[in-house]
Formats: C-alpha cells, sequence, structure tokens
C-alpha cells in the first residue's frame, strides 16, 4: 500500500483527491490537512465521502508527512516550495498541484506568479507530470510538477501536430473556457453564483499565468519556439474546460489518423470521429480528455476540440495517474470513471 499525505483537504482539488484515493485499492490515506478545520471529521464537512474516509483534518505541522510514502500538496501556489525540500530529503515523494514547479526558467515564474521562488534548484529536478509526453520520467520521479488544468487541455489538443510540425507553428490560438471550479473553494466575488451564473466573460485576455506554461510545452514539442495566443472564459459551469484550439496548416497529412495513432496507448485521451464535438459533460468527473478535429470548408485552419474535467484529468486525476506510474502500480488503478452525463 501506497501511504498518502494530502496538504490541502479542504480545496476542491483536495476533496476531488479523496474522492478518488478513498476507492484506490493501493492507496492507504494517513493524513489530510486543513489549518481551519483541523480535529474537524474529514466526512463532516464532506458528507460525499461518509463511510469512505474516517480521518480528520489535522495541522500541517502536526501531520507526520515525512511518515508518507508520497505527499500531494493542494495548495495555492507558493505553498509546495516552502517543504518539499524537507519531505524530499526524508525520501517523501512530492506531487504538487499548484505551479511551484512547473516553468524552468525561473525568472518568468517570478514574473507570472509575483514572488520569489523558494527553492529553485528544485525546479531543475522536477517533472512535469503530463503522461502523455514525460511517462518514463514520471516513473523515477520524486518531485512532480502537476499541470495546470488550461495547459493539460491546451498541450494534449496540439501535441501530435507539433510534434509531426505540420502547423505554423508561430500563430496558435488557444480560446478555452473554464468552469468556476477552476478558481478554487476560496470565497471569491467573481465566483458567486449571482457573478458567475447566468453569465459569461474572457477574463486575462491580455496574459494569464498559464501562458508561459503551455508555451514552454508547446515549445518543446515543435522543437522551436511557438506563438501563442490563449484566451480563458468563465462559463457558469461548474466543473469542465473546453478547449477550442486553431492552427494554420503548413503541410497535408491523415491528421485523423496522426491523432488516433498518437494517442492509441494512451488510456486517458480519447479521440473522438472526424467532425464530432466533445462536450464537458462527457468527460465530468472522469480522468478522460477528449479530443475532436475539424477542417472548416476544408481550408487550410485545423480546428481542435478538447474538453476535460478541470478537477480530474485537469488536476487531481492526472495527480492519481502520477502518483500510479511512480509507484510501479497500473497507470488506470483508480481512475476508471465514467463521466457523468446528464
Ligand atoms: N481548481 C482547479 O480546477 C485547479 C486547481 N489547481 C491548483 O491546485 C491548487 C489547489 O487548488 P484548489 O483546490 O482549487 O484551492 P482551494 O483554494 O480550493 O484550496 C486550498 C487548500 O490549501 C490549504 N492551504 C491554504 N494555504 C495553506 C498553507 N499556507 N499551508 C497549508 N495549507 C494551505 C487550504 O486549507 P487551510 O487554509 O485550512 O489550511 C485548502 O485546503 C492551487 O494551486 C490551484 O492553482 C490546479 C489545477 C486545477
Ligand atoms: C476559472 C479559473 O479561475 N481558473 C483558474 C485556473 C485554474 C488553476 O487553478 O490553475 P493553476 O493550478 O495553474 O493555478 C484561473 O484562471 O486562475
Amino acid at each position: 500500500m501506497v501511504k498518502v499525505g494530502i496538504v490541502g483537504g479542504t480545496g476542491y482539488t483536495g476533496v476531488e483527491l479523496l474522492r478518488l484515493l478513498a476507492r484506490h485499492p493501493q492507496a492507504e490515506l494517513v493524513a489530510i490537512t486543513s489549518r481551519k478545520e483541523a480535529g474537524m471529521p474529514v466526512a463532516d464537512m464532506f458528507p460525499n465521502l461518509r463511510g469512505h474516509i474516517d480521518l480528520r483534518f489535522c495541522d500541517p505541522q502536526e501531520a507526520g508527512l515525512d511518515e508518507c510514502d508520497v505527499v500531494f500538496f493542494a495548495t495555492p501556489n507558493g505553498i509546495a516550495m516552502q517543504q518539499a525540500r524537507e519531505l524530499l530529503a526524508t525520501g517523501v515523494r512530492v506531487i504538487d498541484l499548484a505551479a511551484d514547479f512547473r516553468i524552468q526558467d525561473i525568472e518568468v515564474w517570478q514574473k507570472w506568479y509575483g514572488m520569489e521562488h523558494a527553492c529553485a534548484d528544485l525546479v531543475a529536478q522536477a517533472v512535469y507530470g503530463l503522461p502523455e509526453v514525460n511517462r518514463e520520467q514520471i516513473k523515477t520521479a520524486r518531485l512532480i510538477a502537476n499541470p495546470g488544468c488550461y495547459p493539460t487541455a491546451v498541450q494534449l489538443g496540439f501535441l501530435p501536430l507539433l510534434e509531426a510540425g505540420l502547423v505554423d507553428e508561430r500563430y496558435l490560438i488557444a480560446d478555452a473556457k473554464s468552469g468556476v471550479s477552476g478558481a478554487g473553494r476560496k470565497a471569491e466575488v467573481g465566483a458567486l453564483f449571482a457573478e458567475a451564473g447566468d453569465n459569461f466573460k474572457a477574463y486575462a485576455a491580455s496574459g494569464h499565468r498559464h501562458l508561459p506554461e503551455i508555451s514552454q510545452g508547446l515549445t518543446r514539442y515543435a522543437g522551436t519556439p511557438v506563438g501563442l495566443t490563449f484566451v480563458p472564459h468563465l462559463t457558469p459551469l461548474i466543473r469542465g474546460i473546453h478547449a477550442t484550439l486553431y492552427a494554420r496548416l503548413t503541410g497535408e497529412a491523415d491528421f485523423q489518423a496522426l491523432f488516433e495513432q498518437r494517442y492509441q496507448h494512451e488510456p486517458f485521451v480519447d479521440v473522438l470521429p472526424f467532425g464530432a464535438h466533445p462536450e464537458t459533460r462527457s468527460v465530468r468527473g472522469a480522468n478522460t480528455c477528449r479530443i475532436a478535429l475539424h477542417r472548416p470548408q476544408g481550408g487550410d485552419m485545423l480546428v481542435i476540440l478538447a474538453a476535460i474535467d478541470n478537477l480530474v484529468k485537469g488536476a487531481s486525476g492526472q495527480a492519481v495517474q502520477n502518483m500510479n506510474i511512480m509507484f510501479g502500480l497500473p497507470e488506470t488503478l483508480g481512475l476508471e470513471l465514467i463521466g457523468l452525463l446528464p
């Protein structure tokens, strides 16, 4: 059994980790932290976990995290980087769901995240936890930078085209929409029902902190710097990300076959028939990314549609997928979930 600790058990990614790990046949939850709720039974806060988890939240300082095999940080940006070194030194493996270890260029990270990095040297050791590109490195990783939600959908959508060198990498467009749970569980006016319900808007159109993360990945797959326009939107959904991606073609190929072959052995990427429209509800609660291709009017633009659940393949499901790979477990263990439709 893999002994698991979770720092930040009361946020949306934290409770999603709990939902997945409670039923995971090889995971034993030993510590779940919350500073504000220390002492409270987990199932009192999250009634869906009644009968599945009988632990109480505990303070991070008293959690005994160094006795775990792996610790997930489901905390705001800037927390894992303060504790990772100590945990790694005691042999604990770390999976950070925040962005502390995602960007290799520390100056770029500091600019976008507005803080000084506490352990820049560890960033070089971290493996970016997108199994579809880094599976081999994840197997032996001690520190995983779990990808952001938008970056997961956008990178999986562009990946086969950039690897094949069939699009103009200077003018990529990612038009992405997220549900409100992407903003986390903290109280925020913009996430109130009366603000986000029955409304639709773009935000951070001039620059979102996921831009450097996505660009870093796409540049690697293309083998040359990419030009990306990324505009996120807030939709009145609770869960889900839908990305509409645009790329100008520079060569001809059977694009459908290209995507199907690239993802044929990937358990969590589903390439739909050409011309289909993936829906967020088809992946709600599932660790799946559904992708479909379109070529409007047979022109030279390829449109890729990608849908994920931001809390599952976009966060906690992917984190458990990474744990499975790190501990030599079947990659799909505890993750064979079907989307909740309707
Ligand atoms: N929501 C999403 O769709 C996605 C989120 N992420 C990332 O995952 C991380 C968690 O997100 P989310 O669950 O939405 O966040 P929330 O804001 O909902 O939850 C944050 C959790 O962290 C704990 N926490 C806050 N500050 C500290 C601290 N200083 N030390 C220890 N624990 C702390 C909180 O509990 P307490 O204050 O009681 O200790 C709480 O349990 C974030 O970095 C986010 O960017 C990544 C992909 C998708
Ligand atoms: C809808 C919404 O607000 N989404 C969040 C992104 C989700 C996320 O948590 O990503 P990180 O892990 O990289 O922080 C945002 O745009 O800030």
